[in-house]
């Protein structure tokens, strides 16, 4: 047989199993067995040598670039470390860097992450166009609250009429009004919060969720988390949204708490089909309150237009100014029912304080002697009273909350506040950089921080770094009540937030911050004046949780069960 090794390819086509062994020889061959072992390490080495190289300097001479982490994968860069275990990542490329700057690569793109209180004020400071909060604001509307991709030009077209709604949450009249009546829900729910009773259909929809079990007549044992959350959306969600909204969705809070577990799904956009524990479970939820929502808006376009609605919603005449106004706007604006973004302002309204009401009031109660001293300062402006009586029959005690006067007159509680803050918010902010900016540091220190970020970039803030910074506060991992607490020129103490940002910051700085601290010190000076709560473990006592990262507060890993009785106040002593 002639040797046909010259021959051409194309003209002489070895049968199927001479191909596969043609292939099976040539990847064993030592040369190639070496390549795809040695490969990836060529790859990952050169990778890590290319990313770690030296800063370049901006046109100006000045300004430096971000120091960079190196990483070894190409495509990938930091994903991996950053999607296992994100803040031990940061931290530990913070303590390596210069100025606690530093960029990560993840996925590709470039993400500078920024934990100097002076830079972090810098970054700030600039305007919306040139660190850019919308694309990131429309993606989020998109991807987590499922917003269909076709409104988003909508969206974009009424951001600024739609972002000036949110002035009536930091504005008088409105503002008065939603604050009073969240707490006018809280005077009211407080004092019913327990029933202390063994049968299940009397009991409080919170105490169900909460898990309760009857121990006696006088005293229950119940999960503080899932209590705490509940009483505070069950207080701020019809100050804002209406009555009747709860009323007709009574789960509509657990859906919104389900949701937000699933934010990571959403943001990767996983489907609802998605073999995956949870993922389905978002999906229905998410599902429920779009439901929710829909139906809801149609009852207030047809309040609106002099329509017929449904006799479930009532008159609709307790909904804030803030829904009616936004519902006008987007009613003008052209939006179709499923358009509607009221998903991010009710999410926003409960995933956080509900938090951390439950972070403060453990912590207080996890510090010996801390709640009687709080009891003491509130007490002149929570006061419980005794309801009438007739015959052996005594209506529950009444309960009276002054709430200007708990943010104005009781530093220690709202020092507690700002630490509950500190050590359970784990807020980051997010911008692109629009067009090529310099920021600088603190200009009097000896190596003053000037850096160049590039249009196309990232910059991420985890306002955490900083608030857990042993540099500048001292054991950050405790919880210390008194360290907001300043004495001022005339001897007066206050409470000062100092440096620390749980609100994150620049012009999508939280709009609801003053109705969340008014409303958590609220609830919190209430419980403590109405209620009386110990560890249901005895022997273990009060165990803080550790914590899951969320959006900002974060959740426990798990429960804090406890035990709840009512005080004994001075009329029955
Ligand atoms: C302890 C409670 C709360 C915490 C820790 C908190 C934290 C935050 C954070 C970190 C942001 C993002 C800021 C940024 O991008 O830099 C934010 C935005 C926002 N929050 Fe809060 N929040 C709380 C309570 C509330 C409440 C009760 C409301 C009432 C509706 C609310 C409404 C908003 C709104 C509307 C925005 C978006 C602002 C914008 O994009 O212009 N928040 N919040």
């Amino acid at each position: 047989m002639d040797d046909d090794f010259y021959a051409s390819s194309t003209n002489v086509r070895p049968p199927s199993s001479a191909w596969r062994s043609v292939a099976w020889g040539a990847i064993t061959s030592p040369n190639v067995v070496l390549a795809l072992l040695l490969g990836p390490f060529i790859i990952a080495i050169v990778t890590r040598y290319l990313s770690g190289r030296s800063v370049e300097a901006s046109s100006n001479g000045k300004a430096k670039r971000p120091w960079k982490l190196p990483y070894w994968v190409p495509g990938v860069g930091h994903g991996f470390p950053f999607l296992m275990n994100p803040v031990k990542l940061m931290r530990e490329a913070g303590d390596r860097s210069p100025h606690d700057m530093f960029s990560l690569n993840l996925g590709g793109t470039t993400h500078n992450i920024i934990s100097d209180p002076s830079l972090v004020r810098s970054v700030m400071a600039q305007r919306e166009s040139t660190l850019l909060f919308k694309p990131i604001a429309i993606s989020v509307v998109r991807k987590f609250f499922g917003i269909p991709p076709e409104s988003v030009r909508k969206f974009d077209k009424v951001w600024d009429e739609m972002n000036a709604t949110t002035s009536y949450l930091m504005r008088e009249p409105h503002i008065g009004i939603m604050i009073d009546r969240t707490v006018h829900y809280l005077e009211n729910h407080i004092p019913q919060m327990i029933t202390f009773t063994d049968a299940d259909i009397d009991l409080q929809p919170w105490e169900r969720w909460a898990n309760a079990s009857y121990i006696s007549s006088t005293e229950t044992e119940i999960n503080l988390m899932t209590l705490m959350r509940d009483m505070m959306g069950n207080a701020s969600v019809p100050a804002m949204f209406g009555s009747a909204f709860i009323e007709k969705y009574p789960d509509i809070l657990h859906d919104i708490y389900a949701t937000d577990a699933g934010m990571y799904f959403f943001l990767l956009g996983l489907p609802a089909w998605t073999p995956w524990p949870g993922v389905i479970k978002a999906h229905i939820a998410r599902r429920n309150v779009w439901q929710a929502l829909d139906e809801h808006q149609r009852a207030l376009d047809a309040l609106a237009l002099g329509k017929p609605f449904d006799y479930s919603w009532g008159e609709l005449d307790d909904v804030s100014e803030f829904i009616v106004k936004r519902n006008e706007v987007q009613r003008r604006n052209g939006f179709e029912i499923r358009e509607r973004g009221e998903f991010s302002v009710l999410w926003a309204l409960v995933v956080n304080s509900s938090l951390l009401v439950y972070w403060q009031l453990l912590y207080i109660l996890s510090v010996p002697g801390l709640a009687d001293r709080i009891r003491a300062e509130i007490a002149p402006y929570v006061t419980v009273t005794q309801g009438a009586t007739i015959g052996k029959i005594s209506e529950t005690p009444k309960l009276h909350i002054s709430h200007p006067e708990l943010s104005r007159n009781c530093p220690l509680l709202k020092s507690t506040y700002f630490e509950a803050l500190r050590m359970s918010d784990q807020p980051w902010s997010v911008r692109q950089v629009g067009q090529d900016v310099v920021i600088s540091g603190d200009k009097k220190a000896d190596d003053p921080a000037t850096y160049l970020l590039k249009k196309g970039e990232y910059v991420t803030i985890p306002h955490d770094l900083h608030m857990k910074d042993p540099k500048y506060f001292k054991y950050p991992e405790e919880f210390d009540p008194e360290r907001f607490l300043v004495t001022k020129e005339d001897g007066s103490v206050e409470a000062n937030m100092g440096t620390i940002r749980p609100y994150g910051g620049g012009p999508s700085w939280c709009k609801g911050r003053i109705i969340a601290e008014r409303e958590c010190l609220a609830q919190v000076a209430g419980i403590l004046a109405f209620w009386d709560i110990t560890p249901a473990d005895k022997q273990a006592g009060w165990v803080i949780p550790k914590q899951k990262k969320t959006a900002a507060v974060s959740l426990p890993v798990h429960e804090t069960r406890v035990r709840i009785k009512r005080r004994v106040f001075d009329w029955e002593r």
